[in-house]
């Protein structure tokens, strides 16, 4: 029940807006329960009066004082029931919209912990027991307490002493519900996990459909979902069995109860105490009044149901992004493209090992910097790191001199691009692929940003052009196609700083091919920060840093490092023809001639100190 109340003082904030209509509902459910009282009353007279005597005269008040009563609580339930129906699903709206506005900032780590189908599980499902407690079960509660309270007057009114003798097996409903409302919590728990499982599993191998094939792995991945749909109908049936075997245990003290009243009542007609209209009325309250009370008593279960779900979101909403915006933020100035690491360290959330250590280097306006290194060796984590995932744990990471934890996020990633090592698409047409690196941005800015990506021929020669559909595993496109998307989509960023991690990676030599010359002008004038393994523009860098075991190695220049015969050259190897004869980017950027629209920007003849870690941007 802690559980339970924590979590409703939790959720319950969410109400706000609409309580005003959680008010109008309950006044709805007030006057329906009303009406009710009054039917039974009315058939009452009717009994005793009407029928008995068999007078049509005494039946036409009463008939037409029902049918009155009866289209009230039928307007009033229609209206009562649709403005709850509004109001619970406006709060899982807003529930939902809450949950997933938070799992977006959650850090990477936190998407490596939790599948995805399980995620699914808890936005959709659990967010709607949420619902069931918070505000079905609150309208609930009241509309069953007032309406039992009715019946309970009622039959008091009726005959007090019978009332109080019938009232006697109502606590049997409570007893029943606490006894069952553990067992059905762990059903509802293990049924969301299965069902989180089954999501994942369907998930994870379709879109690893293609390994599933090659490796013959079909009847593997059938295991998988077998193992988890059992798991789920174990959970679903016993869940179901529980709740069936409730049911029926209430129906069986339900009938318990109507057989005392009419013993009773016998009893009392017999010895002329009670007329039949009186009885029929006193038996109609009391079968009313057992749905509400075994309303009350499901509410345990529904709430403990409900608290399985608000675990699994809680522990969502527990969850806290690993970076934020600065108290006191920088204002936001016209980056140049200094970038510099000092000292930086860094282990991921609950690494014993730290990933970066000790890392220092600094990239100019203009400037592309390579990091290279064996596979682990922490290269992706400085790009990480750079774009803001993560803070380091010591050191300071500056933008044009301010530490990036002074900087707005929103700003940081619209000054720094990031090129990831999966080509990321989104669902939609090409154009929109593109347009996501400047919202807003013109037909013609994304054709040019095309033509300088060299995709605009393949993307013309699709059926619908830049409309054709794509969606993420399911475009018609080639690697090599889809990155010159993704580079498109960073030119039209027009970030004076880039993250290109592993660009060729996943690519064959002729797709690769392709890829550099767009990638030549996407560097053009921005400081880039290449992580890669493939060594190929290696010539062109101003610097190159070799990271072995999160620690920088080597830094310096191509022919400097093969030179020296250090970890650089055993990486580097004998070079592929390609980047010898490759020509050095910014000497090349203007060979690229008119299809090359990128305008350069300015750097500015003075770089700040490399020591010097400003607060304040340069101007
Ligand atoms: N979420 C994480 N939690 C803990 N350790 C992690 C996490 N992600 C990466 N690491 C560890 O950090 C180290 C550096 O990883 P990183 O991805 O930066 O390597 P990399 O040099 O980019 O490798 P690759 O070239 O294979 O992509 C590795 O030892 C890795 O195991």
């Amino acid at each position: 029940m802690r559980e339970a109340r924590e979590a409703f003082r939790r959720f319950w904030p969410l109400t706000r807006g609409d309580r005003k209509w959680l008010a109008v509902i309950i006044a709805c459910v007030v006057v329906s329960a009303l009406s009710e009282t009054a039917a039974i009353l009315i058939f009452a007279d009717l009994t005793d009066n009407a029928l008995k005597s068999g007078s049509l005269s005494d039946f036409w008040g009463p008939a037409a004082a029902w049918l009155g009563v009866a289209a009230l609580g039928a307007l009033v339930g229609y209206f009562g029931n649709s403005l709850a129906t509004w109001t619970a699903e406006r709060f899982v709206l807003r529930l939902r919209a809450n949950v997933f506005r938070h799992v977006q900032g959650l850090p990477p780590h936190f998407f490596q912990k939790h599948r995805q189908g399980d995620l699914v599980e808890r936005l959709t499902g659990d967010v709607e027991a949420i619902e069931q407690m918070v505000v079905s079960g609150v309208v609930g509660t009241i509309s069953a307490a007032f309406s039992a309270v009715f019946y309970a007057c009622a039959a008091l009114y009726l005959r007090w002493d019978l009332a109080l003798a019938t009232f006697v097996l109502a606590p049997l409903f409570l007893i029943a519900a606490r006894r069952f409302s553990g067992r059905i919590k762990q059903a509802s728990t293990d049924e969301r996990v299965a069902d989180g499982a089954i999501t994942s599993v369907v998930e994870e191998s379709l879109g690893n459909v293609v390994l599933t094939q090659a490796y013959n792995r079909r009847r593997d991945e059938e295991k998988r979902l077998d193992v988890e749909a059992r798991a789920w109908m174990k959970a679903s049936v016993r869940g179901a069995r529980l709740s069936e075997m409730y049911e029926q245990f209430v129906e069986v003290v339900e009938t318990l109860c109507v057989l005392a009243v009419i013993g009773l009542g016998v009893w009392e007609i017999s010895a002329d105490r009670m007329t039949l209209g009186a009885l029929l009325a006193f038996a109609a309250f009391i079968g009313y009044l057992y749905p509400p009370v075994r309303n009350l008593g499901q509410l345990g279960l529904t709430l403990t149901a409900a608290t399985a779900g608000a675990a699994r979101i809680n522990e969502i909403l527990d969850a806290t992004p690993s970076v934020g915006d600065p108290s006191e933020p920088v204002p936001a100035w016209p980056v140049h493209g200094w970038v510099s690491f000092h000292g930086v360290t860094f282990a991921y959330p609950g690494a014993i090992r730290n990933s970066v250590d000790e890392v220092t280097f600094r990239a100019d306006p203009g400037e592309l910097v390579i990091i290279t290194g064996e596979s682990g060796a922490g290269k992706s984590t400085l790009s990480k790191l750079l774009t803001r995932f993560y803070d380091p744990s010591a050191g300071v990471i500056c933008l044009d001199g301010v530490p990036l934890r002074d900087v707005p996020l929103e700003f940081l990633r619209e000054n720094v691009a990031l090129l990831p090592q999966q080509t990321l698409i989104l669902n939609g047409t090409v154009r929109e692929n593109i347009e996501c690196g400047r919202p807003g941005a013109t037909d013609e800015e994304i054709e040019r940003a095309a033509r300088s990506a060299a995709a605009h021929d393949f993307i013309a020669a699709l059926p619908e052009g830049y409309d054709t559909q794509i969606a993420p595993g399911t475009a018609a496109l080639s690697g090599g196609q889809l990155q010159r998307i993704a580079i498109a989509r960073a030119m039209l960023r027009e970030a004076p700083v880039l993250v290109l991690d592993e660009p060729t990676a996943g690519l064959d030599s002729v797709a690769a091919r392709q890829v550099i010359q767009p990638l030549r002008r996407l560097m053009s004038g921005r400081t880039t920060i290449m992580i890669t393994h493939d060594l190929s523009l290696a010539p062109d860098a101003d610097r190159i840093l070799v990271v072995e075991g999160g620690r920088l190695v080597e830094t310096g220049k191509h022919a400097e490092l093969v030179a020296r015969g250090g970890a650089y050259a055993r990486l580097a190897g004998p070079l592929p023809e390609m980047a010898i004869t490759g020509t050095g980017r910014h000497r090349s950027h203007r060979s690229h001639g008119s299809e090359d629209t990128m305008t350069l920007r300015q750097v500015p003849p003075q770089a700040p100190d490399e020591t010097m870690i400003l607060r304040l941007p340069l101007k």
